[in-house]
């Protein structure tokens, strides 16, 4: 795991579209995955004995330009959440520092705790749109698909919701990678 953290970040600027703009979601029971409103990490513990979240890093970033226009700077999280030690999903959070200062000590003490845990376990949080990708991963989000033996030429559907807390808002992108979208269409 230290090599991998060596890359951080590993987010890559994506096109997101708001659901009904795409002509072709994928068939459910992944177009139900992406579409999902409740906590991710719940509908995960669902689908596994062991469920972990592996930091891939931490750190205040720029934005990719579109992705968080409002901001230059943001403190950005990127994880991977492991069903039964297999890695389903690539998850990048953007955190403005205005927001991030009045909940700090939440925010910068998650470590391997699910951050589903803190948005869902009270009302100051309440989630937003969604919005859809479907891309082919390059860079680095490639290289990490290499590493992690999983098909780094594989389509990847991902979704991005925004959280909003009082006039702010956070941004949370999960990407489900090869092994998920898999074990999804069984
Ligand atoms: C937002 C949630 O938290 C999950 C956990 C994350 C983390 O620990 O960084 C990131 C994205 C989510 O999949 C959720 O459970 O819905």
């Amino acid at each position: 795991m230290s090599v991998i953290r060596l890359s951080f970040p590993y987010g890559e600027s994506i096109q997101w579209f708001s659901p009904e703009k795409i002509d072709q979601l994928p068939k459910s029971p992944l177009k139900d995955w992406l579409l999902s409103k409740g906590s991710l990490t719940q509908k995960l513990r669902s689908h596994c004995a062991e469920f972990e979240v592996k930091v891939l890093g931490e750190g205040t970033l720029t934005p990719f330009s579109g992705e968080f226009p409002s901001q230059t700077q943001a403190w950005v999280r990127e994880v991977l959440l492991c069903l039964d030690g297999i890695p389903w999903v690539f998850a990048r959070t953007l955190i403005p520092g205005s927001l991030l200062q009045q909940k700090e000590s939440d925010f910068l003490t998650l470590g391997t705790r699910p951050l589903g845990e803190l948005l869902f376990s009270s009302d100051e949080f309440s989630p937003g749109r969604i919005e859809v990708a479907h891309f082919t991963p390059c860079h680095k989000l490639a290289n990490l698909m290499h590493s992690l033996k999983q098909d780094a030429n594989h389509e990847l559907w991902g979704r991005r919701r925004y959280f909003s807390y009082h006039d702010e808002e956070l941004i949370v992108s999960e990407t489900f990678l090869p092994a998920a979208q898999q074990l999804i269409k069984n």
